[in-house]
């Protein structure tokens, strides 16, 4: 007895702030390192769920600086709504206090914990506070806060406010210290460079250290901000069930047409026949025996899936290869998003790539690449569902050798987009493994496989043929040489017959100032590809980095240019510079749909 009094003493409630102190891991502070990483990414996740609600192009900021030996400033500065200033010190001083916690649609922020953690990670390595400016618009001045958490209470100390001018109209700017090291340049650089990819309307800014790098975006149109749906009933739990239940004034009818998706009169009918209720008994007054006959009803009659469409923001297929292509050469690149699928009553769309050859590591397992609604995800990559999958395929059927995951110079993209993407941690590093999510995944990536497999036979085909056409041109200058002894005539240029051999149009000046037209006129679209090799060379492995899809091409050699052409579509290339240069038109398997007008 007297322990048990002794306990009582001692048994206090804990503040979710205090916690989470003590638990910091479990947010992704686990290291000084890491720290850095997860406040830039939760900021930049932020600025650009709120650029997406408020359908402006987002320009976002970030920059880090080191103000003492291992205290850097970090500041991320966007150009969304802004935030009312009753609001900036609960947004940014008290944890579990956020927008989209009861919102059943795409975002990125969930839990209302993200940006508050890393002001308590601020005030416990550093003790100093953060600094918040926002203005909502032109006709309002910019507030300006410094703020800490109150860890015993989890409620916002406002240490400074004050009106002041900033040059933006609108937007949000946050200024954090803390104990920390740049140890993760490089990881952070990767997540900037996927985050650019998977948000390609968006343009992200980062001064690292005095260094800018600029990631432009690639697409000028915001993609619509995903809407909120009323919960499935598949998905739904007796807690949330009878929450809602006590809140409603109508009858069972009413609510389960009122506020459920999906749910018409038909289907509600149905479910309080099974249930044994009567339509026009009220909600509120269900005794909890009739609640969980009403649940099992709900789960039991087939309602069909949620709106998808609506809730969900899938980034496209054309997207993702424009994004994927912007940051990483690649010799070949497919990408497909999968209709939307369902699993426990929320809605989730796959999305995947898969990427070969270029600048990809040619040794090694492949890379992947983890994408959450539209956030790449760092740490964890063994124990994510998406891993797992990519390990699960066979790959060896799609001409790759496996250990474990896929092997040589493959890139893998798996973007699992959801109403509430199953995590195994606050940290949201990993998608926990869900059945219905994970044969998603591995039916698009076999779909994927089977067109890379495509694309390798296809290559090795015309390895098999150039080689050959290498072998009969190597002796052709020999024997035009011989021919032209017997015949007692001059010897006649070989170059135009090596070409036709080789499908190659050889320039025959040294300067150029040509014009070609791929013109491939089928009834099936096709990639095209366009190589300009310098001669003074001997291959296009040194390609540019970033191949652009430009019309005018002015300037240096060894660039490859790829295009898709649909039936009847005509690409016209203009190339200004100088010098000699072999045009190769690779892809393009009948010579005579193509045409090419080489102006010389
Ligand atoms: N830059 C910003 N512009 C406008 N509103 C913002 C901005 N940053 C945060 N907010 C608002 O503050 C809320 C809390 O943000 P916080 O990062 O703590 O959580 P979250 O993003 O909702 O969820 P998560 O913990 O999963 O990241 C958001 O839900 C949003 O309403």
């Amino acid at each position: 007895m007297v322990l048990a009094e002794d306990l009582a003493k001692q048994q206090r409630s804990i503040s979710v702030a205090e916690f989470f102190e003590k638990n910091k891991h479990l947010l992704g502070f686990d290291s000084p390192t890491r720290g850095i990483i997860t406040t830039i990414k939760e900021a930049v996740d932020n600025a650009l769920d709120a650029c997406e609600e408020a359908e402006v192009l987002p320009d976002i900021f970030i920059s880090i600086k080191r103000v003492d030996t291992e205290v850097y400033r970090i500041t991320v500065e966007d150009n969304g709504p802004g935030i009312v200033p009753e609001n900036v010190p609960l947004v940014f001083g008290k944890l579990l206090y956020g927008s989209r916690f009861h919102q059943i649609r795409q975002s990125r922020g969930q839990q209302g914990i993200g940006i508050s953690a890393a002001v308590l990670y601020a005030q416990l390595t550093t003790g100093t506070p953060a600094r918040v400016t926002s203005r909502t618009g032109a006709k309002v001045r910019a507030h300006q806060f410094e703020l800490m958490i109150k860890t015993e209470t989890n409620e916002p100390e406002i240490i400074s406010h004050e009106e002041i001018d900033w040059d933006r109209t609108h937007g949000t700017r946050i200024e954090i210290q803390f104990k920390s090291s740049l140890a993760a340049k490089k990881r952070l650089m990767d997540y900037l460079r996927l985050t650019a990819i998977v948000n390609p309307h968006a343009r992200i800014t980062a001064e690292i250290d005095g260094e800018v790098t600029v990631f432009e975006r690639v697409a000028n149109e915001v993609p619509p901000c995903p809407k909120s749906i009323l919960p499935h009933p598949h998905g739904i739990e007796f807690g949330a069930l009878k929450r809602l239940a006590a809140a409603s004034t109508g009858t069972v009818e009413e609510f389960l047409i009122g506020s459920f998706s999906r749910v018409g009169k038909k289907t509600a009918d149905e479910m309080i026949a099974l249930a044994g209720l009567k339509p026009t008994q009220k909600v509120k007054k269900l005794e909890p025996e009739e609640l969980t006959r009403l649940l099992d009803a709900m789960q039991a009659v087939k309602v069909p899936a949620p709106p998808a469409q609506q809730c969900l923001s899938p980034i496209g297929e054309d997207l993702i290869c424009k994004g994927l292509e912007k940051e990483i050469q690649l010799d070949f690149i497919k990408a497909r998003t999968r209709p939307s699928m369902v699993y426990g009553g929320h809605p989730f769309i796959i999305e995947a790539a898969i990427g070969y050859g270029g600048k990809i590591p040619p040794e090694g397992s492949a890379q992947i690449f983890r994408f959450a609604n539209r956030v790449p995800l760092l740490y964890q990559q063994g124990a994510c569902a998406i891993t797992n999958c990519v390990s699960q395929v066979n790959w060896k059927n799609y001409g790759l050798s496996q250990q474990g995951l896929p092997m040589g110079p493959v890139l893998i993209m798996v973007h699992v987009a959801s109403t509430n993407v199953p995590f195994t941690s606050e940290s949201k590093d990993a998608v926990a493994s869900i059945p219905e999510i994970e044969r998603e995944i591995v039916l698009v990536l076999q779909e994927l496989g089977r067109e890379l497999k495509t694309y390798l036979s296809r290559r090795e085909r015309k390895k098999q043929q150039d080689d050959r056409a290498r072998a009969i041109c190597s002796v052709i200058p020999e024997i035009a040489a011989k021919v032209s002894e017997i015949v007692e005539l001059p010897l006649v240029d070989t170059s135009p017959i090596e070409g036709r051999i080789m499908r190659k149009v050889v320039a025959k000046k040294r300067t150029i100032d040509g014009k070609v037209r791929i013109d491939v006129n089928n009834y099936t679209e096709r990639e095209v590809t366009f190589v300009l090799y310098n001669l003074s060379r001997d291959s296009a492995d040194d390609a540019d980095p970033r191949p652009d899809f430009v019309d005018e091409i002015d300037g240096d050699y060894n660039k490859v240019w790829r295009r898709t052409l649909g039936p009847g579509e005509v690409w016209r290339v203009v190339y200004t510079g100088s010098g000699d240069g072999t045009l190769d038109l690779r892809g393009v398997e009948d010579e005579k749909k193509v045409v090419v007008d080489l102006d010389v």
